[in-house]
């Protein structure tokens, strides 16, 4: 990626995102080019991802470049402006369908070993491990997170507001998390003082000396937080929440972030399901051991593992599995038409949009029959899903929120340098045996923070580092003075590390001119509350949070607000002076992919992108005192606007205006933007014939766009699907085609 002129890079990512930047790569070139802005992708797929760990198995021609290190590289470049559409977060069982598309494809990549039993074998998951889960987003947020509803789309809301499910007092919904045990109870902090290096060492009942991880780099003034976990009391947690919503009816459901998460949440699905099955578990522990069945990775890595076994075995362990329901709530489905339960992947609810999904649902989610039922949320972490059952609380008492006149949430996030526990995947353990796990100085032996931990406990350590802490409140605060709301960190002083930062952000805060600014500092439970009364009057209020609720709200709000978190701005602006532009805060819609190659209907809604791209381009223009970029920046804002009001999202159903169409839309509105304003006659001269085509063409254009719908196609791979045909399935109308590469001539 050389970098002569001004680049915009712009990631090729997985799923929805992808399919929809294949149509929208050409738009963007054609005005970008005319700033003279160079528009470089970055292919960071989960396939790509794959295929740069193992380039000696690979052909010349098959060698892919490790991007994401390049990307990581970059975001310490001020010049760097980045595009981040949502990627894949993989599971065990997604990273397994990647492989074997790739293979078939002719990569001669490995199998991935889920028991490697040799040193090679080892080494090779070793290679894989760095693929799965949130491995792309850790490495290039190298900045804090400032994520909002921009103001056009708040407006579009208030008009036009999605449907909200009704809440009524006597709902049965309610969160359940674990009262103690759990990382909130078994948490230490401290600040650290002076540079040092630490380790992670386990002194074993039996008096070993297990040392986990070596050596972690701390430097002055970073917070540090060993938690963990109790085995014990997650299981007898579990056993009690399933043997409550037997008793008493309800369904139950488990939402928690293994994609995320990606070493400790799986353990906490992992039990959940050997809990809920675990008289078949008991009968056939043995045979599933020998099988390598891991029910970490799901219900659905069993059902694969005893494929092997003869029918008659089979059928036995399936029989005793589905008589385990017998004495078992009814659980939460995923895809009731397919028999797909909460407990098939863990991948398939993630939490911070699996709940404000059943929020937004009046606290339903769906059951084997297919019909909507009050659940039992089952949130294991009480640290965060505290903030759920307070919404929960309060739709009874209020009723649903009224996107029609709620107030707006905007969030600034700690989110920098792998900040707290998204940061902490490398230093998470699950004890091998019991003694005491500590966090000891590698020069001195000090032992800083000191736990004692049963076999089987999930162990961490967290980090967060002071200058994003700072950079953090620095945010916080110029968010507050640009939009006059008020700010509220949510920081609970009972908890060691969230006191911690409580002291630093006083300290941070007398560094900036505060003056009538409102800023408080709430626990959790308070903070919901207070934004939550102020929101049904209409009232904004900035949340500034760590990194989980960085994450949780960052859907939450969203959702009920504007009935998806696509439609948010999210900006990083990275620590050493470049932008990060995030392309809203949800996923990668795996379901938008189904439906495409079923229908041929894409109802990804890419307003996420159309936002990201005017702050790129907004700020590359002031960075390189480019005039031309900057027009481009205001006139695609008032392109996206006019999406807005026009009502030119793409729609849920097929045979209807779908990504490709809005495409178009914004394409022409942008177009007619350009040719409209008098600030620079190129620029408009240039863009007037487009602007003219394009209106004169609507019709023919949005019907060409929209006969292909409602047939299968090919698009030659799920993980890595064959360039030319997805130009051909996202860039159906030659019209339209015709008239972009006439500007690009
Ligand atoms: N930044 C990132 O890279 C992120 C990646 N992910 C990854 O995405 C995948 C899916 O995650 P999941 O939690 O299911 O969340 P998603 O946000 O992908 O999906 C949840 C639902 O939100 C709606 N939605 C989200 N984005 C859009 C959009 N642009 N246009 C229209 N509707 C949208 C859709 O609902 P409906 O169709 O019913 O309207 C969708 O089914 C996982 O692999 C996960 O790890 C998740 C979050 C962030
Ligand atoms: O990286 C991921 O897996 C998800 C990130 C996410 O959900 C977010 O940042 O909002
Ligand atoms: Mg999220």
């Amino acid at each position: 990626m050389t970098q002569e002129k001004p680049t915009i890079i712009y990631t090729l990512t997985d799923e929805a995102p992808m399919l929809a930047t294949h149509a929208f790569l050409p738009v963007i070139r054609t005005f970008a080019d005319a700033a003279d802005i160079n528009v470089a992708t970055s292919d960071i797929s989960v396939a790509a991802r794959i295929l740069a760990e193992f380039p000696e198995r690979l052909t010349d021609e098959q060698k892919v470049t490790d991007n994401l290190a390049e990307l990581g590289r970059l975001t310490q470049d001020p010049d760097t402006n980045i595009i981040k559409l949502p990627n894949i977060s993989a599971s065990v069982p997604q990273l397994h369908a990647a492989i074997k598309e790739l293979q078939g494809k002719g990569y001669d990549i490995p199998d991935f070993p889920d028991n490697p039993k040799t040193e090679e074998e080892q080494a090779i998951r070793t290679r894989y491990t760095k693929c799965l889960g949130s491995a792309v987003n850790p490495v290039l947020r190298e900045g804090n997170s400032d994520r909002r509803a921009p103001k056009a789309v708040k407006e579009y809301a208030r008009k036009h507001p999605h449907s909200m499910g009704k809440w009524s007092m006597a709902s049965r919904t309610h969160v359940a998390h674990m009262r103690e045990g759990d990382f909130y109870h078994g948490e230490k902090s401290m600040t650290v003082k002076g540079d040092r290096k630490v380790r992670m060492e386990l002194l074993t009942a039996a008096g070993e000396t297990v040392v986990l991880k070596p050596e972690v780099s701390l430097t002055d003034g970073d917070v540090i937080d060993s938690m963990f976990m109790s085995k014990t009391a997650l299981i007898e947690f579990y056993e009690e929440q399933m043997e409550d919503a037997y008793k008493t009816g309800v369904m139950f459901s488990l939402h928690v972030k293994a994609t995320m998460m990606r070493v400790s949440h799986p353990i906490v699905f992992g039990h959940a399901v050997r809990t809920f099955y675990k008289e078949a578990f008991a009968k056939h522990g043995e045979l599933f051991d020998e099988l390598g069945v891991n029910v970490n990775n799901g219900l659905s890595d069993l059902y694969a593992k005893i494929e092997t076994l003869p029918a008659s075995k089979r059928e036995e362990i399936v029989d005793d599995l589905h008589k385990c329901h017998e004495h078992r709530p009814e659980l939460a489905m995923v895809d009731s038409a397919r028999g797909i339960s909460n407990f098939h992947s863990p991948s398939d609810v993630i939490v911070d949009a699996s709940m404000p999904a059943m929020i937004r649902a009046g606290g339903k989610m769906y059951g084997a029959d297919g019909r909507p039922k009050d659940t039992k949320a089952v949130n294991p972490e009480s640290t965060f899903s505290r903030i759920y059952q307070e919404m929960v609380n309060f739709c009874k008492t209020n009723g649903a929120f009224d996107p029609t006149t709620m107030g707006t949430v905007p969030n600034v996030g700690l989110m920098a340098q792998k900040a707290e526990e998204y940061g902490s995947h490398d230093k998470t353990f699950e004890v091998p045996a019991a003694g005491v796990a500590n966090i000891t100085d590698n020069a001195t032996g000090e032992v800083l923070l000191t736990q004692d931990v049963e076999e089987g406990d999930i162990w961490r350590l967290c980090i967060v580092k002071d200058a994003p802490i700072r950079d953090w409140v620095k945010l916080a605060v110029t968010r507050s003075r640009e939009s006059g709301m008020p700010v509220v960190f949510w920081l609970d002083p009972y908890r060691p590390h969230e006191n911690e930062l409580i002291a630093k952000v006083h300290t941070y805060l007398k560094d900036h001119d505060t003056d009538g600014l409102d800023i408080q500092i709430m626990s959790q439970v308070r903070a919901i509350r207070y934004t939550m009364e102020r929101l049904i009057r209409g009232l904004d209020t900035i949340s500034a949070t760590g990194n989980i609720l960085r994450d949780y709200l960052t859907d939450l709000f969203p959702i009920l607000e504007l009935g998806t978190s696509a439609k948010m701005l999210s900006i990083v602006p990275l620590m050493a002076g470049g932008g990060l532009y995030e392309t809203g805060a949800g996923g990668s819609a795996p379901k938008h992919v189904k439906q495409l190659i079923e229908e041929n209907h894409l109802r990804w809604d890419s307003l996420g992108e159309f936002l990201a791209l005017a702050v790129s381009l907004e700020d590359l223009g002031r960075k390189t005192d480019n005039a031309k970029a900057l027009i481009l920046a205001k006139t695609l804002d008032s392109a996206t606007g006019k999406l807005l009001e026009n009502n030119k999202g793409p729609s849920r159903n097929t045979g209807e205006l779908d990504n490709r169409g809005s495409q178009f839309y914004l394409a022409m509105y942008w177009a007619q933007a350009l040719a409209e304003q008098t600030e620079d006659a190129d620029l408009a001269a240039k863009f007037a014939p487009l602007a003219a085509t394009l209106a004169a063409q609507e019709s023919a254009i949005v019907e060409e766009l929209n006969k292909v719908q409602g047939d299968q196609v090919d698009i030659g791979g799920y993980y890595a699907p064959d360039a030319e045909k997805l130009a051909a399935v996202m860039r159906p109308s030659a019209i339209f085609n015709e008239a972009l590469s006439s500007v690009q001539g």
